[in-house]
């Protein structure tokens, strides 16, 4: 009889090596490594990787804009201002790690003592982290540290950018239009830039039905990196004031 761990092998099924001389003989094929199976492990060793990562986080705010905006150019200056002013608020920044306005964010944070984190992504060309980070994590999944930025932070900004940025701009009013996050204040930044957007999603969608008036409210559009911050603290005092009236009543009916 041999035992397998939990298995039991009798007879011809006692099999001719033990679990442990199979895990260490690094001889045979490799391909598995390259099988879905395995993948889901991986992509489970990055949720944990993250949560272990972000999970003491305190109060944060992703900040998401373009790649490819350079220092030295206004919109860079915005994204270091919004940067230190979610800082002196008391607001880690999470970023996506990378250039542009994904940097002037964290420089922001950074020079103004805040926490500044950065959630990189694998890409097809060589990219690092950038310098201003304190606490990153560069995750080979799109939709795994898409769930990062969600799953850690209070509010969302969105600042110029292209395509990245307008996915994870509609992916967050998509989740606040299901109820999958609610009460999640979603800012937009530059109102020139972003003018042009609100007005087609006005002329098209709504006026075609494709989405309700109240979900023009779901996203607000500033210019102001202090606006940002005040709309995001009159977001989260609201919510201490409803769960507190919510805790009254129901300490109050008991
Ligand atoms: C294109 C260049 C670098 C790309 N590096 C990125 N690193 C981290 N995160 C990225 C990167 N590119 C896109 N993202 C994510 O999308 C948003 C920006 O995309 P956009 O198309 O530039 O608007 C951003 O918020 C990231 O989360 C060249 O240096």
């Amino acid at each position: 009889m041999r035992n397998a761990g939990p298995l039991t092998y009798r007879g011809e099924s006692i099999p001719n090596t033990t679990t442990d001389q199979r895990l260490l003989d690094r001889r045979g094929p490799a391909d598995w490594v390259h099988t879905d199976p395995w993948r889901v492990l991986r992509i489970q060793s990055e949720f944990v990787e993250g949560f272990g990562l972000l999970s003491e986080l305190p109060s944060a705010v992703s900040v998401f804009g373009s790649a490819r905006i350079r220092p030295g150019t206004r919109y860079y200056d915005l994204g270091v201002q919004v940067g230190a002013k979610l800082a002196e608020a008391g607001y880690a920044t999470i970023t996506g790690g990378g250039p542009g306005m994904m940097e002037a964010a964290n420089k922001g944070a950074k020079e103004a003592g805040g926490l500044s984190v950065g959630l990189g992504i694998e890409l097809p060309f060589e990219q690092s982290l950038n310098p201003y980070i304190d606490m990153g994590m560069t995750f080979r999944y799109f939709f795994v540290r898409k769930t990062m930025f969600v799953k850690y932070s209070q509010a969302f900004v969105v600042l110029p950018g292209g395509f990245g940025t307008l996915d994870e701009l509609f992916e967050a009013a998509t989740l606040v239009q299901t109820n999958k996050v609610t009460r999640f204040p979603v800012v937009l930044v530059g109102t020139e830039f972003w003018g042009g957007m609100e007005k087609w999603i006005r002329e098209s969608l709504l006026e075609n039905g494709l989405i309700k008036p109240h979900d023009m409210e779901l996203v607000q559009m500033v210019d102001e990196p202090g606006e940002v911050v005040d709309i995001i603290k009159k977001s989260h005092l609201d919510i201490a004031r409803e769960l507190d009236a919510q805790e009254r009543a129901r300490t109050n009916g008991s």
